[in-house]
C-alpha cells in the first residue's frame, strides 16, 4: 500500500466502544476508531487523560474494561507479542549488554527459548541482521559499546532498533523523544520518518509537543475530557475530541496547523502545555 493513498479498505485496527476504568475512575470512554495499515497516528492531550493507557491496551498489556480492539479483524492478543513493538521515553535497553547484543538478543531469544542463545550459523545471521539494523539507525560505529557509553539520542536509536528488529506491524512510541534536546529530536524525526517511509509500519506516538505531532503524523488525535463533574472527578473519562487527518506531504501537514481556526489551535496548544 502506498503511503500516498492510505487504504480505504477494511481497517487494520478497529477500536470499538472502548472504555478503561480503574475502580471508580473512568480514564477513557467510548473510543471508536478505525485505523488503516501504515497510518502514523500522533496522540496529544493533557497529562493523565489516558494516552499511555490507550497504548498499553494496543500493546495487549491491559484489557479494556468495556469494548474491544481488533487487529486484522481478530481481538488483539492478550499479551504483547512480536507484532507490536514499543519504545518508551526512558531508555529501555539492557545496560549489561553491548549495543549489538541488545538488538541481536531479540532475534535469539524467541528462536532458542530453551538454550537462551543461538549457536553457530544461526547466531552469526542474527548478529548480521542486528548489525544491519543498527547501521540503519546510525549506530553502525557503536556495535561494541555499552548503553552507558551512548548519548540519550543514541540510546533511543538503540531502543528503536531493538523494537524494529522484530519486524512489528505496529510501533508504539510513548514520548520517545521527550528527554532529548531539540536538535537531536529533529534528527530522530528524520530517522523515524525514513524508517516509516520504507515500511508498512503503523505507528502510534504519544507526544506533548504539538508541532512534533503535526510534523510526523498522518493523523493527529487529541485526547480530552469534555465532561467534568467537580463532585465526582472520576465519573467521566477522556475521549478523542479531535481526529485530524494530515496530508502525507509534511509541508501540507504544517499548512493544516495554520488553516485551523485560531480557537482550535489555541485550545490544542493549551492542552499540550498543560501536559508538560
Ligand atoms: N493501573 C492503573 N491503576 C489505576 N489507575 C491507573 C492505572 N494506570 C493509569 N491509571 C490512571 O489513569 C489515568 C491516565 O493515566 P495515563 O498514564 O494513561 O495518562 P497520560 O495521558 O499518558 O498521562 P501523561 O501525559 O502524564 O503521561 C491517570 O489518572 C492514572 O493515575
Amino acid at each position: 500500500m502506498s503511503k500516498q493513498t492510505m487504504s480505504t479498505g477494511k481497517p487494520f485496527i478497529q477500536v470499538k466502544n472502548v472504555w478503561q476504568e480503574y475502580g471508580d475512575q473512568t480514564v477513557l470512554e467510548r473510543l471508536d476508531l478505525n485505523i488503516a495499515e501504515g497510518e502514523f497516528c500522533t496522540l496529544v492531550g493533557a497529562s493523565g487523560c489516558g494516552k499511555s493507557t490507550f497504548l498499553r491496551m494496543l500493546l495487549g498489556q491491559e484489557r479494556p474494561s468495556r469494548g474491544e480492539i481488533l487487529l486484522d479483524g481478530s481481538p488483539i492478543a492478550a499479551e504483547p507479542d512480536a507484532s507490536r513493538g514499543v519504545v518508551f521515553q526512558r531508555y529501555s535497553v539492557f545496560p549489561h549488554l553491548s549495543v549489538l547484543d541488545n538488538v541481536a538478543i531479540g532475534l535469539e531469544l524467541p528462536r532458542a527459548p530453551l538454550l537462551g542463545r543461538l549457536l553457530g550459523g544461526a547466531k552469526r545471521r542474527a548478529r548480521e541482521e542486528a548489525a544491519t539494523m543498527l547501521e540503519k539507525v546510525g549506530l553502525g560505529q557503536s556495535l561494541k559499546k555499552y548503553p552507558e557509553q551512548l548519548s540519550g539520542g543514541m540510546q533511543q536509536r538503540l531502543a528503536i532498533a531493538q523494537a524494529l528488529i522484530m519486524k512489528p506491524r505496529v510501533l508504539l512510541l510513548d514520548e520517545p523523544f521527550g528527554a532529548l534536546d531539540p536538535g537531536i529530536r529533529k534528527d530522530m524525526h528524520a530517522l523515524l520518518l525514513d524508517l516509516w517511509n520504507e515500511s508498512r509500519l503503523t505507528v502510534f506516538m504519544v507526544t506533548h509537543d504539538l508541532s512534533e505531532g503535526f510534523t510526523l503524523g498522518t493523523r493527529l488525535m487529541v485526547f480530552d475530557r469534555p465532561r467534568m463533574d467537580p463532585h465526582a472527578p472520576g465519573a467521566y473519562g477522556a475521549r478523542i475530541t479531535y481526529d485530524i487527518p494530515l496530508n502525507e506531504d509534511r509541508r501540507a501537514a504544517r499548512a493544516a496547523v495554520e488553516s485551523l481556526p485560531a480557537t482550535v489551535t489555541d485550545h490544542l496548544n493549551n492542552l499540550a502545555q498543560g501536559a508538560r
